[in-house]
């Protein structure tokens, strides 16, 4: 088919073989070589098409943004081109980041302008939560790791986005990779030059800036900076963490602010996060991606500490003043738990029965050392039992034990002594192993994708082909680990100690690991390095 960009066009649909539009005599080809295919969306300030490029072998398809100055002054007209020819500069450079789609072309026809861009293939993060349900905070935290560091290059490039929201974040295909999407800075800018040469009011009005519930409040008042840009992360936050658009939540009347907090079940340190992201007043808000990834690395820091604060007790009966503390630590570390499994989905069958336990567990104000029922391990407590005395002890659990539970729906075995335990080839995926010990522990061949080991501790551990794709790895000790033929595609190592640990023959395709990391590790030509690429970075 050959779709006609003509917006008065009645009938903008023709055969493919035809030059001009049968319906409005319009050139069907726009610059001779752009095949449009079809409408993927229209807006106040034109329309988005589907292409091919006839003229690139292969004939690619991409992306073709139209904007329309809807504006008969030539003046006007002038000085939004001028502007549309900058902007789209600012745009070429912007798309050198992998994670942007590349801007391939600017032009104008017939008194409209034109963006060709790369074509991503993949879902949005909206379509992503309709399908598979809200995500977990660990999955949100991993989310912003990825988009924060995308946000700090465009800003540093002196661009705003402006539209931040799920419906503009794609995950690639082919990568698995985030990608941002839909610009509004050329809109933005075309139609700022015409909406301010427009006498009447409602043109202002016509031009919306962003999406309304997305954008904060002074970037509807067209007086946007960088901070929007958080604001909006923060809004996408919450939709990913609920499945629900701000539009459908309420707004504070006294204060202006978006009333989500009932929506979410997150710990207290994200929701202060989340909270400063969305600060009704850019004064107190977070002024830059980088200050939100410093106050999340704090965030992870405190929260364990305050899981060493419990591990510290051993089991031992507890102080009665510091029960309530606990108790409240409780809260905060189930939150962890509920989140442990960092891309499944809330509402999936595995998670499904973690938060049903940690509701339960919640509701209980029981103290740390209550002796816990046949589940044999207790979310935040680990595995207690009465010895011959009657005093409630922490056991150290077998392989047995531990897959016996992690089958009866458990997840949580944070901060668990399970040094040289055999566990070659269990199946365990999304298990939280926070800051668990597993010095010297055998997991050849088992599965731990998407498994929660932030901190914990694998020197000298067997992981020969180990599935550890999607798994949270950071901090983690992995000193001379035995990691050959391990899947660790989409990984998160991020500060993992690999001295002298053995990659050889690994998949690295996609993990968040830097070369510095790599160089203290074993590789050679058959380890997948994170370019997909074997044996090169
Ligand atoms: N580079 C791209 N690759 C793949 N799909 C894209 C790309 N750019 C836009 N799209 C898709 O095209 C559709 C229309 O895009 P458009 O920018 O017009 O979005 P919109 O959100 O409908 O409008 P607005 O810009 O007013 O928010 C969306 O579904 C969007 O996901």
């Amino acid at each position: 088919m050959s779709y006609c960009v003509n917006p008065s066009c009645t009938h903008p649909k023709n055969p493919d073989n035809v030059v001009v539009c049968q319906a409005c005599g319009s050139k069907l080809l726009l610059r001779d070589r752009y095949q449009v295919l079809g409408i993927l969306g229209k807006g106040g300030f034109g329309a988005t098409f589907a292409t091919l490029d006839l003229t690139i072998p292969g004939k690619p398809l991409c992306v073709v943004k139209q904007l329309r100055p809807s504006n008969d002054d030539p003046n006007v007209f002038r000085m939004a081109k001028e502007l549309f020819v900058r902007e789209a500069e600012t745009l070429g450079k912007v798309g050198v980041h992998p994670q942007v789609p590349r801007l391939l072309d600017y032009f104008e026809e017939n008194q409209q302008f034109y963006l060709v861009q790369e074509y991503i293939k993949g879902h949005n993060l909206h379509q992503e939560v309709k399908k598979n349900g809200p995500f977990s905070e660990a999955g949100v935290k991993q989310f912003l790791s990825e988009l924060l560091p995308i946000l700090k290059y465009i800003h540093a490039q002196k661009v705003i986005h402006r539209d931040i929201k799920p419906a503009n974040l794609i995950r690639r295909q082919t990568d698995k990779k985030l990608v941002l999407i839909d610009f509004g800075a050329v809109k933005n800018q075309v139609n700022s030059v015409v909406a301010s040469n427009n006498s009447e009011h409602t043109a202002f009005t016509a031009f919306a800036v962003g999406t309304a519930g997305f954008a904060p409040p002074e970037q509807m008042a067209m007086r946007p900076v960088y901070a929007s840009d958080v604001y909006a992360v923060g809004v996408t936050c919450v939709y990913l963490l609920s499945g629900k658009s701000p539009k459908d939540m309420g707004i504070d009347p006294e204060t202006g602010e978006l009333t989500w907090e009932s929506w979410v079940e997150i710990s207290d340190s994200f929701a202060n996060v989340l909270r400063k992201m969305m600060e009704v007043s850019v004064r107190h808000r977070y002024k830059s991606a980088q200050e939100v990834l410093d106050a999340l690395e704090l965030t992870d820091y405190s929260l364990s500490l305050e899981q060493g604060l419990l591990v510290a007790n051993k089991g031992e009966e507890m102080h009665l003043a510091t029960q309530s503390r606990a108790s409240n630590l409780i809260t905060k570390v189930n939150n962890r738990v509920s989140n442990s499994s960092i891309q499944v989905p809330r509402n999936s069958p595995e998670n499904s029965s973690i938060n049903s336990r940690v509701k339960s567990s919640q509701t209980r104000s029981a103290p740390m050392n209550s002796q816990i029922g046949n589940s044999s391990v207790n979310a935040t407590r680990g595995y207690m039992r009465k010895d011959l005395t009657g005093v409630k002890k922490k056991f150290k659990l077998n392989a047995q034990t531990l897959v016996n539970s992690y089958q009866e729906g458990n997840r949580n075995f944070a901060q668990h002594d399970l040094k040289n335990l055999n566990l070659s080839k269990a199946k365990l995926p999304g298990i939280n192993f926070y800051q668990a010990e597993l010095v010297r522990a055998n997991l050849q061949s088992a599965d731990l994708s998407s498994a929660d080991l932030g901190r914990a501790n694998l020197s000298g551990a067997n992981l020969k082909n180990i599935n550890l794709t999607q798994a949270y790895l950071g901090y983690s000790n992995l000193e001379q680990a035995d990691l050959r033929g391990a899947d660790l595609s989409s990984a998160n190592l991020k500060y993992a100690n690999l001295k002298a640990a053995n990659l050889c023959g690994a998949n690295l395709c996609d993990a968040q690991v830097t070369q510095e990391q790599l160089a203290m590790a074993k590789t050679n030509w058959l380890t997948v390095m994170p370019s997909g690429k074997r044996g090169f970075w």
